[in-house]
């Protein structure tokens, strides 16, 4: 099975998709920069997604973003749903954002000290976060997952953690086991270079699987630090998960004195200000952001109860550190950005204009009888080709359904929509799409789709 798949995914050449509708845009810049990309970079990419591994053809190189658009090096334009898998919740190159980036940058880009900014940001995010007393700012997801889990295993004194298949933290060892994002996108969803004994340490169950859980929690008794989870994972399709599993989580971590991690890397910020704990009302006892508290620039942060939090370093015994936590540009990009978000109203009308947009999208799927599913919460979207009401665990995806996605993709990009490269990674709604923007993308994805089908 895996090596059907991988071979469905593997090479440049792409002779099993042809398109049926227009023709393929022209790609030569981009395919030149690929080339050259190629003899620098592992694949030509600094981020494995990246590399059209899963679609078809050349990865577009792009020059310019401005509000939901985007260009490539072959100067076609494009509506852009992936947003920067995320973080460009007001589109590119907000105004506002740019502007107060380009002012603090007049003063240095990095002092290795504290600023007034990280204070800034800070506050603006325990005012308006009632799960989280302090945080700590580091510079990706990956860090602040990595940091969440030292810090649960430090006030623990406990080494297993528990995860779920197809959730995706970043690519921290622990956590590089049967994961989802561009693991699962080639087939391979744990990496290689893990050691055997760190892998052991993580144990690994299906999402939505209250008896495995139990199970687990009897089998390791008093072993397990953590239990981290995506509360709305979004790195293998969009497995909504309800909120009485998300609450059973909560009382088997308490009952075993574990920690619940609630990674919101994606959703924090997105579903709301206060991510999918304010969605679903239930407290973790740490939380990781990444994406858009960096208004595009490369933060993250993990945060917790005084308690928790006052065993890191220098407070605790657990070390964590970064040249570049608490960037002043980045920090200052953040701040811009999460001030929009608190303006009232800004996530009733993000959220009800994606949901009038993925309405319009499965009005017209289930009209003409396509086994072919939207789901979404807040404005993340995914599409799903398949025929179930509801979709809450990795196994229930038809990896051959993917092969649907990819002649959807290129017939997109033809039409020019953007969306990330996998069929296993969701879309993104900006503040800046509007609905001329939005009603081009519904016509697009109706062609898109009689093509997908008609084959
Ligand atoms: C839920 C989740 N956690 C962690 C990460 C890692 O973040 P980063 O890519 O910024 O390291 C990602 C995305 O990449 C993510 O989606
Ligand atoms: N799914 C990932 C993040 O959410 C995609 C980003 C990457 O790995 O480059």
């Amino acid at each position: 099975m895996l090596d059907s798949i991988k071979k469905m995914f593997s090479g440049d050449e792409d002779v099993a998709v042809s398109t049926t509708g227009k023709p393929d845009i022209s790609r030569e810049k981009s395919a030149e920069l690929y080339a050259k990309a190629k003899t620098f970079f592992p694949g030509g990419v600094n981020s494995p997604v990246r590399a059209f591994k899963s679609v078809y053809g050349t990865p577009l190189f792009i020059k310019k973003g401005d509000g939901c658009r985007l260009w490539d090096a072959d100067d076609n334009e494009f509506i852009d749903f992936c947003c920067s898998w995320g973080p460009l919740i007001l589109g590119h190159n907000h105004p506002k954002v740019k502007d107060k980036v380009i002012e603090v940058m007049q003063n240095g880009m990095s002092f290795g000290a504290p600023t007034a900014l990280e204070n800034e940001l800070a506050e603006l995010i325990l005012k308006n976060n009632k799960f989280i007393e302090k945080l700590r700012f580091v510079s990706s997801g990956t860090e602040a997952v990595m940091s969440a889990i030292r810090l649960a295993r430090g006030y623990t004194k406990r080494d297993k953690i528990l995860k779920f298949e197809g959730c995706y933290h970043g690519h921290s060892d622990s956590l590089l086991v049967k994961a989802g994002s561009g693991l699962v996108t080639f087939g391979e969803t744990s990496s290689a270079g893990v050691p055997k004994s760190f892998a052991d340490e993580t144990i690994v169950i299906g999402l939505n699987d209250v008896d495995a859980l139990n199970k687990a929690f009897a089998d390791f008794k008093g072993q397990i630090a953590a239990i981290i989870i995506e509360p709305i994972p979004a790195n293998n399709g969009l497995l909504l998960q309800s909120k009485e599993y998300l609450q059973t989580l909560r009382d088997v971590c308490t009952a075993n004195g574990a920690l619940l991690i609630f990674d919101e890397v994606i959703s924090g910020f997105r579903v709301g200000f206060e991510g999918a704990a304010g969605h679903y009302q239930i407290k973790p006892d740490i939380i990781t952001y990444g994406k858009i508290i960096g208004g595009g620039l490369p933060v993250g942060m993990y945060g917790a109860s005084a308690e928790i939090m006052g065993h890191v370093s220098p407070d605790g015994g657990v070390y964590q550190a970064g040249t570049l936590s608490g960037n002043p540009v980045a920090m200052a990009a953040g701040i811009a950005q999460l001030t929009e978000l608190l303006k009232s109203s800004f996530y009733k009308d993000l959220n009800n204009k994606t949901q009038e947009f993925v309405d319009a999208i499965q009005r017209f799927a289930t009209a003409r009888s396509y086994k072919f599913k939207v789901f979404s919460i807040g404005s993340i979207f995914w599409f799903a080709f398949t025929d179930k009401a509801s979709i809450s665990n990795a196994d229930e995806i038809d990896p051959a359904s993917m092969e649907k996605f990819k002649v959807m993709h290129r017939e997109l990009i033809n039409r020019g929509i953007y969306f990330g490269p996998s069929g296993y990674e969701v879309g993104f709604i900006s503040s800046a799409h509007n609905k001329i923007d939005l009603e081009k993308t519904k016509r697009a994805i109706f062609d898109s789709l009689d093509l997908v089908f008609k084959k």
